[in-house]
């Protein structure tokens, strides 16, 4: 595709088409040995701790100011190149090393911003949006990830340094659906398989995978333990983990974070970003993104992190209930059921990173600014019911970040003063069998929430009395008898509806 780099102002144009440069490599955070990228990494070989991405070359970042970094993002708004639509607007930042030629772009990224209604933000008392990642390919943010991961795999394969791959990841669903369609996208070089534990994903979810073509094997047991059975399989095998274990997962949703920073015409004074924690990997990206942001001077001021976690699944939130960081202990927890399933897990892969960026992310602020806010399964169901019956479409992982906003606000962690972005992580629609359990009262004990009869909806049967009139495919009704029962039914609804 031409671009007419004369459109743009002579200093933006030698910016405009990044062009790809070296310096990337993995590094532990364990012992901090580096690695080349040309290998399919996902732990360090030497002491099996988790890696992250670092570029040589982040100095050069700094070369550009951060006011002409804001006007590169907004000039590169205008491009129709198709690597350049998504996550990778932010080049630079997301995978400097690959090519616009190995950049896969799905549609994903660039999700709507959407401001509450004047109701809900009286209701909560505070000024949120929610930035709605389930309007990712996949529906869910796990695409981010995935197009990095993807293109990276596109990459080694372009390159010569690998020819086949076979992708492979753990999930609650919506990884494994991100996954099987990128996979599916590059075609017979990356054949996707998915492990998903047995009846604890939603059939959308499941059905996902199935249509994407993937080979997908169901296990018993949880998330956390499909989780070790793949990391046995990465470890043993060729196979190419896609899991947010995979460093380049993490880089791909760091974008989260330039977008709500683009979004807010990069000022992120007094804003408030609430994630919900799960497997740890966008927390830590989302962090990590801000942080890189901040250091490149493009945003002033970090904004608060909050993370999110249900009383079913909360290890993250109780390691930091320890206030001396010198007492701090990582101890997994054993899940119970969670409708914010996505995130039902109990030893997130990304613990070690989120410590780490954590404490980088305190340090850069001057002051305490990550936290964990714990919430009841009760308040994630209502709260999600009451963000979408308010014009949202979030899922049960968005409802639990509404619920933790009001969490947060009840702790003084937040206040009016600020505004909050909500991380809807998923679309409504993969997770509706939880809403139609809790509409028929139908929600197994384990979940600890019963139906509120404020939100439950449940449909209105209309059928003429007069078995006569009641049509059919095999029995279409003839014109006088169609028209009685339009009539029939029409002065049915017209009188629940009171009018
Ligand atoms: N909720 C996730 C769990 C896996 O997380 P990831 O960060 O490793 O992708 C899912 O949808 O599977």
């Amino acid at each position: 595709m031409n671009t007419n780099l004369n459109l743009f102002p002579e200093d933006i144009r030698p910016h405009i088409i990044p062009s790809p440069k070296g310096g990337l490599y993995y590094k532990c955070l364990g012992c901090g040995a580096e690695y080349g990228i040309e290998e399919l990494l996902y732990v360090c070989p030497a002491c099996n701790e988790v890696l992250l991405i670092h570029d040589r070359n982040k100095d050069q970042l700094n070369a550009i100011s951060g006011e002409t970094w804001q006007r590169i993002f907004d000039y590169r708004k205008m491009l129709k190149i198709p690597a350049l639509k998504g996550i990778y607007r932010y080049h630079e930042f997301i995978g400097p090393s690959i090519p616009l030629e190995s950049i896969i772009y799905l549609g994903e990224g660039h999700t709507p911003l959407v401001e509450a209604n004047t109701r809900l933000q009286e209701k909560t008392g505070l000024k949120f949006y929610y930035k709605n990642d389930g309007q990712n390919p996949s529906a869910s943010f796990k695409d981010r990830g995935m197009a990095s991961a993807l293109s990276s795999i596109k990459y080694l394969i372009d390159q010569g340094f690998v020819s086949e791959v076979i992708s492979i990841c753990a999930s609650t669903g919506d990884t494994s659906a991100s996954a099987a369609l990128y996979a599916s996208y590059l075609g017979s070089k990356v054949k996707s398989a998915v492990l998903l534990p047995h009846k604890k994903v939603t059939s959308a979810q499941l059905a996902q995978p199935l249509g994407s073509g993937a080979r997908v094997f169901e296990i018993p047991g949880v998330f956390d333990d499909c989780m070790k059975v793949v990391e046995h399989l990465s470890s043993s095998y060729p196979v190419a983990l896609l899991n947010s274990k995979n460093a380049w997962r993490i880089l791909g949703q760091e974008s989260y974070s330039y977008e709500i920073a683009q979004d807010f015409d990069w000022d992120m004074d007094k804003k408030v970003v609430m994630v919900p924690i799960g497997n740890a990997g966008n927390i830590s990206a989302v962090m990590n993104g801000f942080l890189k942001f901040y250091n490149a001077g493009i945003i002033n001021k970090l904004p608060k992190i909050i993370g999110v976690q249900s009383e079913h699944a909360d290890p993250v939130y109780r390691y930091y209930l320890e206030p001396d960081e010198g007492k701090r202990k990582f101890i997994p927890v054993q899940t119970q059921p969670s409708v914010a399933q996505a995130a039902m897990i109990g030893n997130p892969v990304s613990m070690p990173r989120v410590i780490q960026i954590a404490r980088e992310y305190d340090a850069a602020s001057g002051h305490r600014n990550v936290f964990v806010v714990q919430v009841k399964e009760q308040q994630i169901m209502d709260w999600q019911l009451t963000a979408n019956q308010n014009g949202h479409i979030t899922c049960t992982q968005g409802g639990e970040c509404l619920a933790g906003m009001v969490q947060a606000k009840a702790l003084d962690l937040v206040d009016e003063s600020e505004t909050v972005i909500l991380d809807a992580t998923a679309h409504a629609i993969k997770f509706s069998g939880f809403q139609d359990l809790y509409f028929k009262g139908e929600l197994a004990e384990g979940y600890g929430i019963s139906s509120d009869s404020r939100f439950i909806n449940l449909p209105d049967f209309i059928s003429p009395d007069d078995p006569e009139l009641i049509p059919s495919q095999e029995k279409p009704l003839g014109p006088s008898q169609f028209q009685k029962f339009v009539k029939d039914v029409s002065e049915k609804i017209a009188t629940r509806l009171g009018l």
